[in-house]
């Protein structure tokens, strides 16, 4: 049917919390029909097992080599996204037949721009094979050869996904609050410029996870009780990754938690829901143009204290902040859509990322497709 595809797309992110799975029905351009969505997630152990990953991978000098635990993580990484899939199938009345691509994320475990080098962990040809779906995977690699920063890759969907908003300000921009946060501004002229744009839940998951033994603040409630400790706050927001000339995109370990004595407990959540916010803000001075709305996805905006200093900073710029959901989008579901998006780009050989989004020299598509093995 004139070249719409039904797409799975499978994010598991930098916070590692989990698997998200979303349902696309696309064109991969500008028709987007949002389907079902499902989390999976993670429990404590498989968690600290995708930390122990962060460690052996910074022995990986070329992409391919999995030293240490990878090889079995990254097998039972893969297990879990093919048991994800399998779940969303049934829950939704879907058989694999109905599937005409999946679009595989993994799981970051190191991304070293400035050495050309973007590791996920994820095989497409098991997931392929598990679930008897053709898989699109390894989406970052082609952007780093020509070039680029190898992230962030939402920015095409996020501008197909402004072509329809219903919220009338622009320019719009679209930040995703998730373990590190990036932003897709979108011109008057629709031209889209993204960027990675700093720490967002990874410090304030890894200090209450440290200091109160829990995942992550719950609506921003530990912050809620504390007050920003000014010196911290500024030993994060004077790094050279807002000032310098290039934006460069982060790996889960540029910005490191505060050390245990640098602040009480909910001082620190305070302060780096704080951190999270001013980010964005500052890292936005780098757009050729102050958005009029920012539309905000992912995890973060869940955290009220964290939204409420995003809210107060956007607005002494005249700028407004307004939800994903009041745009009627899912903002945990957008970017596990992203990469069913991008998956149907793929298969259609159609760019994934722009010199305004990666810093890649021109456009370039990417992903590496594999099918299911026939079974004898
Ligand atoms: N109810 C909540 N209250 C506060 N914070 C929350 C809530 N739910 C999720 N979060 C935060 O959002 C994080 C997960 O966000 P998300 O799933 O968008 O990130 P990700 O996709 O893993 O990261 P990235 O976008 O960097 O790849 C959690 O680790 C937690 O910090
Ligand atoms: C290397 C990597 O996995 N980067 C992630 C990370 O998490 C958020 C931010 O940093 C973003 O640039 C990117 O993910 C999103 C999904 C992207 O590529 O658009």
């Amino acid at each position: 049917m004139d070249g719409m595809k039904t797409a799975i797309g499978l994010m598991s992110g930098t916070s590692m919390d989990g698997i998200d799975v979303a349902l696309l029905k696309t064109d991969g351009e500008q028709r987007v029909e949002r389907g079902a969505f499902l989390g999976v997630r993670y429990e404590p152990a498989f968690r600290q097992m995708l930390k122990l990953a962060l460690e052996d991978a910074k022995e990986v000098g070329e992409r391919s080599q999995r030293p240490g635990q990878l090889r079995e993580i990254e097998a039972e990484l893969t297990r879990r996204h093919a048991d994800a899939v399998s779940q969303f199938l049934h829950q939704n009345g879907l058989k694999p037949s109905d599937i005409d691509v999946i679009g595989f994320h993994g799981q970051t475990v190191l991304h070293r721009p400035d050495r050309a080098l973007t590791v996920q962990l994820g095989s497409g040809q098991l997931l392929a094979d598990l679930t008897g779906a053709p898989v699109v995977y390894d989406m970052r690699a082609n952007d780093m050869v020509h070039g680029g920063q190898g992230a962030p890759l939402v920015p095409a969907y996020h501008a197909a996904l402004a072509e329809n908003l219903p919220l009338q300000e622009r320019p719009v921009c679209f930040v995703n609050i998730g373990g590190i946060s990036n932003l897709t501004f979108v011109g008057l002229d629709g031209s889209i410029i993204a960027f990675d744009s700093g720490p967002g839940n990874t410090l304030i998951d890894q200090w209450v996870e440290a200091h109160a033994g829990v995942p992550f603040d719950q609506g921003g409630m530990i912050a809620s009780e504390g007050r920003v400790v000014s010196a911290l706050a500024e030993g994060y927001l004077s790094s050279s990754f807002f000032t310098a000339s290039q934006r460069r995109s982060l790996d889960r370990n540029d910005f490191l938690p505060p050390k245990g004595d640098d602040a009480e407990l909910a001082d620190g959540a305070r302060t780096l829901a704080y951190v999270a916010a001013a980010s964005i803000i500052r890292s936005a001075e780098h757009l050729p143009q102050q958005p009029a709305l920012y539309v905000i996805c992912g995890g973060g905006r869940l955290n009220s204290v964290l939204m409420r200093d995003l809210s107060a900073l956007a607005a002494a710029q005249g700028s407004r902040v307004a939800c994903a959901e009041e745009a009627g989008l899912d903002g945990d579901a957008m970017e596990a859509e992203a990469w069913a998006y991008l998956a149907a780009r793929s298969l259609k050989h159609l760019p994934l990322t722009f010199p305004g989004t990666t810093g890649v020299r021109q456009p370039v598509t990417g992903g590496v497709l594999r099918y299911p093995h026939k079974k004898e």
